[in-house]
């Protein structure tokens, strides 16, 4: 209980306050040495001043003059050391922050599905991730500093000034407070381009990504330039919405001084007079001295403060970007596998939010080792039906494993039930080892072999720990599909969903691949979507897909009440290329 009001908090900023509370105890104590450290300055100033006039009088002589130097020296000595201690464990807290932050982050993108990430957009994701966790602890150093830079030392000159005469310290502090209201007047503006560019921001990095991506496209097909116009107004946009909210957060600060300072002219005038003796106190110059430079430094701290609200406002509009994110999610029981069993599919149908059905009626039932071939026109609807699986998107029915509800499982329960093997291998930058396991303890020997490409990654120079570089550049498309393959038998489930696994690979591996498939998922249930018909007379139970309707029997009895699939499995056996065979033009996994 106490853990998930702890992971609870995590999408509060005083949690990140509290997590921290060593380094903020720190930077308190050197803040409040150096803050008040301060008022020393204006004090010592006034001092040597007086004692200058002193010794022009004959009243003091060089030697106090000389240990009031000391005494000052030693005084911005130990401020000036404080500030260090203090700036050190401020930059180290709003990098415990960001570091913290970005963790939460990072975990909570992983684990949300493809179709929610797709749906939010790449480039936003990306300035959710790099820039509004950076804007966010950015602004939480900036209030800490401010606390006391500002907070603090605001607190100390004020008192001084009313020290030394009150009626003269109100009516020159009158001012400070037109610079706070014109600041919070100013947040809406700040706010409203702060989010401008942080959406332009998001876009320009989903436009990067798309013209690199598509590169290849683009050049052969001679859009680049058309690419790069589009990319430039992007560009300009991303600019524009830049300036705008640098303006609105940067070009305020010098008129928060100047409003701020507008109180000198009357310490100018009545400092004067109390000098003279003529004003509401006795004043020596010292005294002046000293109420004057109190009062410049208030102004520029208050200045400061004001400036504050602007950084904070920036922070809220990048905390509010990624609030709905900050949630813990653990990883420790993400995946937990489940005992093999049977399958029972009952009316299920399926269609994407807002969209027409793409199947319906599909009913079956499986038991372990059996292998389940889905074939179907293009675009019928197979890689939907084998999402379904996952669970990105609710569907309407049915899917039993053991009696137990799909959807109803948790989300650990449901990875640990269901394997998938998309269109898309998946692989990522290290050696074909490591793609494999995952950081499992086990022999990657015995996948290779069983998708046949042990012999070629004997013969890559580093062998099984060969770098294949980003989603697999350095791979064929028929090795990064047996790789992934490989992976997803090394890490079995009850269920098996593989998308179109052998579409880049010649007739006699994959029929070498599918007999070590069918020994190595002895104990799961396989779907295995394929355009390939050439082993589905091999397959334990056959779903086509039709028209909306899926519809389950064996290769023969399909054969008979389907002439389309007749058809299809006909003129593939006879060895005509597969893509002349499908309704609707190429197949768009073949590589
Ligand atoms: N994420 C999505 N959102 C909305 N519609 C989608 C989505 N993914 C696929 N579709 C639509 O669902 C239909 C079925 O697509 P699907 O990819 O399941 O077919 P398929 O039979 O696997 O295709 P292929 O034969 O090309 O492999 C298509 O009309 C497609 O436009």
């Amino acid at each position: 209980m106490k853990q998930i009001s702890e992971a609870a908090k995590k999408d509060q900023i005083l949690y990140y306050f509290k997590t921290q509370w060593p380094v903020l105890l720190a930077v308190t104590f050197s803040g409040l040495i150096y803050n008040l450290g301060l008022l020393a300055g204006p004090w010592f100033e006034g001092r040597m001043t007086g004692c200058l006039v002193d010794i022009l009088g004959g009243k003091a002589g060089y030697r106090d003059m000389l240990v009031l130097v000391t005494a000052y020296v030693i005084s911005i000595a130990i401020v000036q050391i404080a500030r260090y201690i203090k700036r050190f464990y401020v930059r180290r807290f709003a990098n415990n922050v960001n570091r913290d932050m970005k963790e939460i982050l990072y975990r909570s993108l992983v684990h949300r599905s493809r179709a929610e990430l797709e749906e939010e957009g790449v480039g936003n994701v990306m300035t959710k991730a790099i820039l509004d966790v950076d804007d966010c602890a950015e602004g939480m150093r900036k209030f800490t500093t401010e606390i006391f830079d500002t907070g603090v030392a605001l607190a100390a000159y004020v008192g001084m000034l009313l020290f030394y005469d009150w009626r003269l310290a109100i009516l020159g502090m009158l001012f400070l407070p037109v610079s706070y209201v014109l600041a919070e007047k100013m947040k809406r503006n700040v706010q409203r381009t702060g989010t401008a560019y942080k959406e332009q921001s998001g876009d320009l990095s989903a436009a990067t990504l798309d013209r690199a991506t598509n590169a290849i496209t683009y050049r052969v097909y001679g859009r680049e330039k058309e690419r790069k116009q589009a990319y430039e107004a992007n560009l300009t946009d991303y600019e524009t919405s830049a300036v705008k909210a640098n303006i609105w957060s940067t070009a305020f600060p010098p008129l928060y001084r100047i409003i701020s300072m507008t109180g000198v002219l009357f310490i100018l005038y009545f400092g004067s007079r109390n000098v003279l003796g003529t004003g509401w106190k006795i004043w020596d110059v010292a005294a002046f001295t000293t109420f004057l430079s109190c009062f410049l430094k208030l102004a520029v701290k208050s200045s400061h403060a004001a400036k504050l609200f602007n950084a904070v406002h920036k922070a809220q509009v990048s905390w509010k970007r990624i609030k709905p994110l900050m949630k813990e999610t653990t990883y420790e029981d993400d995946s937990l596998v489940q005992e093999s069993g049977t399958l029972e599919v009952s009316d299920v149908s399926f269609a994407y939010p807002g969209r027409e059905k793409i199947y319906e009626d599909f009913n079956l039932s499986a038991t372990p080792g059996q292998i389940i071939g889905v074939t179907g026109a293009v675009a019928c609807g197979k890689s939907t039906l084998g999402k379904t699986f996952l669970c990105e998107y609710p569907y309407e029915g049915r899917i039993c494993f053991h009696g137990k509800e799909l959807s109803g499982m948790t989300k650990a329960e449901q990875n640990g039930m269901v394997g998938y093997l998309g269109h898309d291998p998946e692989l990522f930058n290290d050696s074909v080892r490591n793609n494999i396991l995952l950081g499992d303890d086990d022999d990657p020997e015995k996948y290779l072999k069983a998708v046949c490409f042990d012999g070629e990654v004997a013969e890559m120079e580093e062998g099984m720990d060969t770098i294949v570089g980003n989603g697999g550049v350095r791979l064929s498309g028929g090795q990064a599909q047996r790789l992934a393959l490989a992976r997803t038998l090394c890490h079995k489930r009850p269920v098996l969903i593989l998308d179109d696994p052998f579409s880049a690979l010649d007739r006699k591996t994959e029929e070498e691949v599918f007999a070590n498939l069918r020994k190595m998922a002895a104990d799961s249930i396989v779907i295995l979507l394929s355009h390939r018909l050439y082993l589905f007379p091999e397959m334990d139970q056959v779903l086509w897909m039709e028209d909306g309707k899926v519809t389950a029997g064996t290769h023969e009895q399909i054969l008979e009440t389907f002439p389309e699939y007749a058809r299809l499995y006909e003129a593939q056996a006879d060895g005509a290329d597969v893509h002349s065979t499908q309704e609707g033009g190429p197949d768009h996994a073949e590589k």
